[in-house]
């Protein structure tokens, strides 16, 4: 059995992520942490083979290096954190994040990457909820880095909406438009459940992507 800590248990993310590990046959859930349940993540470390991660931009950092100074491999799902920051840390953990965990999305932003190679110019759209803190989404910075072209970013923050990407490709008289939506939350559960098996495995760390767990190429 892998036994999980979630920090974040309380938000939106963390909620779902508790409910999907409780369901996974082999793991167990072992901690919440979050502020509105009174639970720090020093007080669930010591119980856990992995943390998962899905807190806020500005305490990502903090929450990560706990994680690796006690030896517990983390999987990373927040957005807007400096992962170079961790980058040469000492440890006997490891670090496995992931702008997007559906693999929709990890498809996009594979698709997205080669089409650039032959089309003229492309520019990212995001479009979330309006709870969401950070500008652009991390999914849309992590699809313009592995794009060629340097494409911008456009962000929409509107109720109603969950998760959606478009990328759109321009060159002489065609366009191509690649786009992901996530309907539910749901949507992230079987990548997040992927990372926490590999993360124990990984031979470098940090890793970035879902690609790296779910693809041998
Ligand atoms: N990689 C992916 O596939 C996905 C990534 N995300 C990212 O995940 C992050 C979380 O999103 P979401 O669940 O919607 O956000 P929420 O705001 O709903 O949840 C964040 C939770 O973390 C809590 N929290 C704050 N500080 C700490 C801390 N130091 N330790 C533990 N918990 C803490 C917050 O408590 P309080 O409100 O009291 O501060 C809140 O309950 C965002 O960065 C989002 O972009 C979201 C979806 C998919
Ligand atoms: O905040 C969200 O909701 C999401 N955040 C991630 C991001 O910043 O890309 C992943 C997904 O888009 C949902």
């Amino acid at each position: 059995m892998i036994r999980v800590a979630v920090a974040g248990a309380a938000g939106r993310m963390g909620q779902t992520v508790c409910e999907a590990v409780e369901g996974a046959p082999d793991m167990e859930l072992v901690g919440r942490a979050d502020p509105s349940l009174g639970v720090e993540l020093a007080d669930v470390l010591g119980d856990a083979d992995v943390v998962v991660e899905f807190t806020q931009p500005h305490t990502a950092l903090a929450n990560v290096q706990a994680c690796l100074a006690a030896g517990v491999h983390v999987v990373v799902g927040t957005s807007g954190w400096d992962v170079d920051a961790v980058r040469g840390v000492e440890s006997s953990a490891n670090v496995l994040f992931c702008p997007n965990f559906a693999i929709g999305a990890v498809l996009m932003m594979r698709f997205a990457a080669e089409a650039s190679k032959h089309m003229a110019k492309a520019e990212i759209i995001e479009l979330h909820h309006d709870k969401k803190l950070d500008k652009p989404s991390g999914t849309a910075a992590r699809t313009a880095e592995l794009m060629e072209g340097d494409p911008p970013i456009h962000s929409v923050r509107l109720p109603g909406i969950v998760a959606n990407q478009e990328v759109i490709l321009g060159d002489v008289g065609q366009t191509l438009t690649i786009r992901h939506d996530s309907i539910d939350r749901t949507s992230f559960m079987p990548g997040v459940l992927a990372a926490v098996r590999a993360v124990g495995s990984l031979t470098e760390s940090p890793v970035v992507g879902l690609e790296h767990v779910l693809f041998d190429d």
